[in-house]
């Protein structure tokens, strides 16, 4: 199902965060945002999770997400937050057992409530992360980027056509941020929409087919990786140069120097 968003706007405190913005992504099709720090990235992202007020309207197909049941829109939507904090000794299988909560009817003391289609989302999320091994392991135990793969596990867990990952990778080592940005590609392979946060432009232009750039709580740019992320555009919105290239067909963007501070 395609996510149209029309004319958000988000304002905190006083402040408008987030300009007028309207775009559509369709089914299937993986976007970064990108931007500077303080940008809009996570308030926008937020607004899309219906997690924060915001005006104007965001339709999944033909049905405006803010009119969607709590429970259907948590079928719909995963959302993935930048925040890595764990305050209980959780294990870890319980933990992205949390993701099949929109998907249960009844509890009983004493019963986990989860099905047979719960355990197997659960055990394939796991398993596609690399983290099925720490499944018992208390989540306050694991280190930042095991933890990082959990909580990843847990959006994949519920299997909605829309997923949301703030900075999925941040905590990752190398190998592992390949492997995530991977596999949240092919979520896309199904139909599902993906929507990334990432301060990682070779990462973002690599793996993503469309990127949005925003600026100042504006979007200055939305389209494929190299058109967005020019010479030019990289000067005005970060202050950088960049190396900005192909490698076996596909483009990366490896900032090199600074401007100078007027
Ligand atoms: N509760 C709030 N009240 C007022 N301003 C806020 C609040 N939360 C965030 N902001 C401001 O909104 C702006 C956008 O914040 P946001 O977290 O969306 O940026 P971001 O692009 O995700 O940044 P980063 O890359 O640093 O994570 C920032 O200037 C931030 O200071």
């Amino acid at each position: 199902m395609p996510l149209r968003l029309e004319g958000v706007e988000v304002s905190l405190g006083r402040r408008v965060v987030l300009h007028p913005l309207s775009c559509t992504i369709e089914a299937g099709e993986c976007i970064g945002i990108i931007g500077p720090n303080g940008a809009g990235k996570s308030t926008l992202l937020k607004a899309i999770a219906q997690l924060l007020p915001y005006r104007g309207r965001i339709w999944l197909g033909d049905e405006p997400l803010d009119r969607l049941a709590p429970e259907v829109r948590a079928r719909h939507l995963s959302y993935l937050a930048q925040a890595d904090r764990v305050s209980w000794p959780l294990a870890a299988y319980d933990l992205v057992a949390l993701g099949r909560r929109p998907y249960r009817r009844g509890w009983q003391w004493g019963d986990d409530g989860l099905s047979e289609k719960d355990r197997k989302a659960i055990e394939e999320a796991m398993r596609a992360t690399d983290c099925w091994s720490l499944r018992a392991r208390s989540v306050e135990t694991l280190s930042g980027g095991e933890r990082a793969r959990v909580r990843l596990a847990r959006a994949l867990a519920v299997e909605a056509p829309v997923l949301l990952a703030d900075e999925p990778v941040a905590a990752l080592d190398p190998r592992h941020r390949l492997e995530v940005m991977a596999l949240l590609r092919a979520q896309t392979e199904g139909g599902k929409a993906v929507i990334i946060v990432l301060h990682d432009l070779s990462l973002t232009s690599r793996f993503c087919d469309r990127l949005l750039l925003l600026d100042r709580g504006q979007s200055v740019g939305f389209g494929p990786a190299l058109e967005v992320l020019s010479p030019e555009s990289l000067g005005a919105v970060y202050g950088i140069e960049a190396l900005i290239g192909r490698y076996r067909g596909e483009p990366y963007v490896l900032p090199w120097s600074c401007h100078e501070m007027p």
